[in-house]
């Protein structure tokens, strides 16, 4: 079956409506992060939000790591999913649950090595989904994904051999690699953001270029 889309680092509503013409299943709408190239002001991310039709998921990313934080954050925005770029603080999901029943949250996992592998089994005992991404949190300044750059794919086939939930799989996933790329990890889900931007915004020749790749 072919994978869900998520188009990342939507930075206004005609390229929102652009990706969900294209066939879309999910829209990234990237808070504010230490670094990367699709930030967008709350206020927009609550406006693009606000007009996407369900079935169309909204995914708010925040690199904030409490449960309160990311509550008070999710408060400005009203997303239907909440993607959690770094490492929840002692893994409280509860409160999450707790305070937000109706909202998914997918936990990003960035694959570094067999430790990772670790970890993704973990969290997945709490999430809805786990997305793999490319990055280092680790770094001084962390880098948290939309880094145009793919990872070991077999770490990502091992993790998505391992959880019983959905995996989604992003990281440099372009026209040409994409194939592969769900050849090899079969995942529900692709995600991406660098290869279908031209100076920052959605290109719809290379987004069209890339939906028919995949069919
Ligand atoms: O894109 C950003 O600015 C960003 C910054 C920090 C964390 C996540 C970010 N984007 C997240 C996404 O879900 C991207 O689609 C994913 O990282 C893949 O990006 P790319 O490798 O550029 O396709």
């Amino acid at each position: 079956m072919r994978p869900r889309v998520k188009i990342c680092c939507i930075s206004s509503i005609n390229e929102a409506k652009m990706a969900i013409n294209y066939g879309a299943a999910a829209l990234g709408l990237v808070g504010h992060m230490p670094s990367g190239p699709g930030i967008i002001e709350d206020d927009l991310i609550h406006d693009i939000a606000r007009i996407v039709p369900p079935p169309i998921a909204t995914f708010l990313l925040t690199s904030e790591t409490k449960p309160l934080e990311i509550i008070n954050h999710f408060k400005r925005v009203y997303t239907t999913t909440i993607q959690i770029v770094d490492a929840l603080e002692e893994r409280d999901y509860e409160m999450l649950r707790t305070q937000l029943p109706q909202v998914k949250l997918v936990q990003v996992i960035h694959v570094l090595d067999e430790r990772s592998v670790q970890e993704a089994i973990e969290v997945s005992r709490f999430a809805d989904a786990i997305l793999l991404d490319s990055g280092n949190p680790n770094l001084s300044i962390k880098e948290l994904g939309g880094t145009g750059r793919t990872h070991n794919w077999e770490l990502s086939r091992k993790i998505r051999d391992a959880i019983s939930i959905p995996l989604f799989l992003a990281g440099g996933l372009n026209k040409d690699n994409v194939k592969k790329a769900i050849e090899t990890v079969q995942p529900f889900g692709i995600d991406l953001c660098s290869s279908v931007r031209t100076n920052g915004r959605l290109d719809e020749q290379k987004l069209k270029d890339f939906f028919e790749a995949l069919s």
